[in-house]
């Protein structure tokens, strides 16, 4: 089977007991923990920040912390939460005035950098950059909000990032967020996606380990 990802995002997580319900999805099989950064300002919601990130690390979690900036300006936020523990940090190449220099400043903070595409815009933000990101981000759903369907045309983008990243020789991963579920996660995989964000899904159901076994049963029938 393919080297693929299972990355809940918190954003539907229980805030009261964060820690804890991040514990249990990890224990219930989960390889990532995405974490959703929303300013109200790039985007119509208000989150989480670095101190959350580091709460996670001091409360025990070990696991990549996959942080998806929703904020801009983008830059300050990058050595807080590389400090406070960010293993992947992804942001929108429209919030950033200077793609490079961000993508650099994450590198040189000691973490992944990603950038992230919402459903209109277009992947040639990549065009001079692919050497520089480590993961690329499709956003299957306008950001700022959970539970949202899956926008279909989101694969037709996914084929083409992936022609993109294999043209490139590089070893980047090609992450879904938005709408992920069982019952569509394999369609997603053979459009060329190998890490899958995946909030309402799990975090709405009381047994985790049951949705993401069913992910996993769906991914290890997918071709391609
Ligand atoms: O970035 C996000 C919203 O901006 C969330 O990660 C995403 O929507 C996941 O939630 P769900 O799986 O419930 O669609």
């Amino acid at each position: 089977m393919k080297d693929f990802l299972i990355a809940p995002s918190i954003l539907s997580a229980d805030f009261a007991r964060l820690g804890e319900d991040v514990a249990n999805v990890l224990a219930a099989g989960a390889d990532v923990v995405h974490f959703d950064v929303m300013d109200n300002h790039y985007v119509p919601n208000l989150t989480i920040g670095p101190m959350v990130c580091k709460a996670l690390r001091d409360y025990g979690i070990t696991a990549p912390i996959d942080v998806h900036l929703m904020v801009k300006p983008v830059d300050s936020l990058v050595p807080d939460f590389a400090k406070a523990g960010a293993s992947i940090i992804t942001f929108h190449p429209e919030a950033s005035e200077h793609i490079d220099r961000t993508l650099g400043l994450i590198r040189e903070q000691g973490c992944q950098a990603g950038l992230v595409f919402n459903p209109a815009t277009p992947l040639s933000y990549l065009d001079y950059v692919m050497d520089k990101v480590d993961v690329i981000l499709l956003m299957s759903v306008n950001p700022g909000f959970g539970g949202q369907s899956f926008i279909a045309g989101t694969l037709d983008k996914l084929r083409e990032a992936r022609r993109r990243i294999n043209e490139s020789g590089r070893n980047i991963r090609l992450e879904i967020d938005g709408g992920v579920k069982p019952d569509n996660i394999r369609d997603i995989a053979e459009a060329g996606a190998d890490m899958f964000v995946a909030g309402s899904a799990i975090f709405g159901k009381p047994d985790y380990k049951a949705v993401i076994d069913e992910m996993r049963r769906e991914l290890a029938a997918a071709h391609g």
